[in-house]
């Protein structure tokens, strides 16, 4: 299991001038949905490029509790030899899923409508994080969970023994909420249908479709209807898994903010439910292109050259974009620190559920560094004067959240001092290899530890 045990305390100095190539790794959205529906589906499911992060590692590890079996090849391809739509077992251990929101909520949508129990926790993040908005739909199915107050982990979800397929509108912008009703929906008879009013991330909708699955999607008044019918047969799939543009936004953004630097970050997936950090740089004026543009196993893809872009100015954030960057709001609040102007962020109340409320982390650290920042419950705002106009020089609060501890070391990077962070174990949930791949690109990253 992910243990966040003794906090890395890291420093990320001012640096010279970026330069080279940003192999990032995996897709995280799209590595927990190839494991999970490779559990799903009947035989071998190939899975390359996985993203091998804690999160995903704890995912592959509650897969074969509930009696997949996934295993590893020394080339690094992963194979999933799944039990079936309906098929799995009882855990007899707890389900241990780290740090990963994404991992506890679409397992227990994969397990909610099969004839057994299991019990979930996960790290003090996680334990923190809201369920309800999953265990209230999952309810509609038969499904029973008892959890701590205010539905917290740790949690026990009880499967539905003869479920019933659901109509539910999500009342949250969140993929992680309709992909559990999806998944829950494959073992229900009948048509399960999902409305969201605000598009998010459609990995699970693609990805079904690819497993074999009868799914449509339709743009209605209501909203994005998706109607998925139940007990299909899952057909293994090949899977190469396209880089992650939530990683790639780390290097780009670094590259963007320091004198002089030219990096390029090939084979990012621009799926556009994820793509909206990158039209929000380039609307601030960033120096930044897609070369190469292609389409890799059902998914848009492209090679991203980020140039120090000195001109950039602040911008409001179209709160329409927010769903396709959520993820990426705490480095564009560093990206904004460096730019002129004020850049406003609105419609971002999903920041305070995430690994940490990242308005509040982010805000926090931005301050102590020098920057002024302005905040409501679901807005904030940073201004920026420019490069080389941040004092930096603190050291910021990561409360266990890997975005957090990644954006505070790319500031580091631009400001006049370095900036530091109490823990920056949390990385190694989604980007496992930012210190080495950012150190190759001339960053100035350090540990306390040495
Ligand atoms: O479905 C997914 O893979 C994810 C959905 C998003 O969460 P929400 O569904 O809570 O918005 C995102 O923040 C997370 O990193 C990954
Ligand atoms: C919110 C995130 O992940 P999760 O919800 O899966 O913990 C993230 O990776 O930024």
């Amino acid at each position: 299991m992910s243990s966040h045990g003794t906090p890395i305390p890291m420093m990320s100095a001012p640096c010279g001038a970026l330069s080279g190539v940003a192999d990032v790794p995996g897709d995280k959205s799209i590595s927990h949905r190839s494991l999970i529906l490779g559990a799903m589906a009947v035989g071998e499911t190939r899975i390359s490029g996985l993203l091998e992060g804690e999160d995903v590692l704890d995912t592959a590890k509650a897969m074969r509790a509930f009696g997949a079996e996934v295993d590893r090849d020394d080339d690094g391809t992963w194979h999933v030899h799944g039990v079936g739509v309906g098929g799995f077992a009882e855990p007899d251990q707890v389900i241990d899923c780290g740090n990963s929101g994404t991992g506890v909520r679409l397992i227990m949508g994969a397990m909610a409508t099969c004839p057994i129990s299991a019990t979930f926790t996960g790290d003090a993040s996680l334990n923190k994080r809201p369920m309800a908005r999953v265990t209230d739909p999952l309810a509609l199915f038969g499904t029973r969970a008892v959890g701590r107050s205010g539905g917290r982990l740790p949690m026990t979800i009880v499967g539905a023994k003869n479920p019933v397929p659901v109509r539910y509108a999500v009342p949250v912008p969140s993929a992680q909420v309709k992909s559990a009703v999806l998944l829950a929906g494959l073992n229900a008879p009948g048509q399960t249908v999902v409305v969201e009013k605000e598009a998010t991330r459609d990995h699970s909708e693609r990805m079904l479709a690819g497993f074999g699955a009868e799914i449509t999607t339709e743009d209605t008044d209501e909203g994005r209807v998706i109607t998925l019918t139940g007990r299909p047969e899952l057909k293994p799939q090949t899977i190469a898994v396209p880089r992650d543009p939530s990683s790639a936004a780390f290097p780009v953004c670094a590259a963007l903010i320091v004198p002089g630097s030219d990096v390029l970050v090939p084979g990012i997936g621009l799926n556009p439910t994820r793509a909206g950090l990158y039209a929000t740089l380039r609307d601030m004026g960033a120096d930044l292109t897609y070369e190469n543009e292609r389409e890799e196993g059902g998914e848009p893809v492209a090679d991203l050259r980020a140039r120090f872009s000195p001109e950039m100015k602040g911008i409001d954030v179209p709160p329409a974009r927010a769903a396709s960057m959520i993820d990426e709001y705490p480095v564009l609040s560093v990206v904004a620190s460096f730019a002129s102007g004020v850049t406003m962020m609105r419609g971002v109340r999903e920041l305070r559920v995430k690994e940490s409320d990242r308005i509040d982390a982010m805000a926090t650290g931005l301050r102590a560094n020098g920057v002024d920042v302005e905040e409501g419950e679901d807005w904030w705002s940073v201004t920026g004067h420019g490069p080389g106009t941040v004092k930096g020089g603190a050291e910021c609060a990561s409360h266990l959240d890997h975005r957090i501890a990644m954006s505070f070391m790319v500031m580091g990077m631009a400001t006049k001092h370095p900036v530091s962070v109490d823990d920056g174990g949390p990385i190694a949930t989604s980007f496992p290899i930012f210190e080495p791949l950012m150190q190759r690109l001339g960053a100035s990253l350090s540990r306390a530890d040495g």
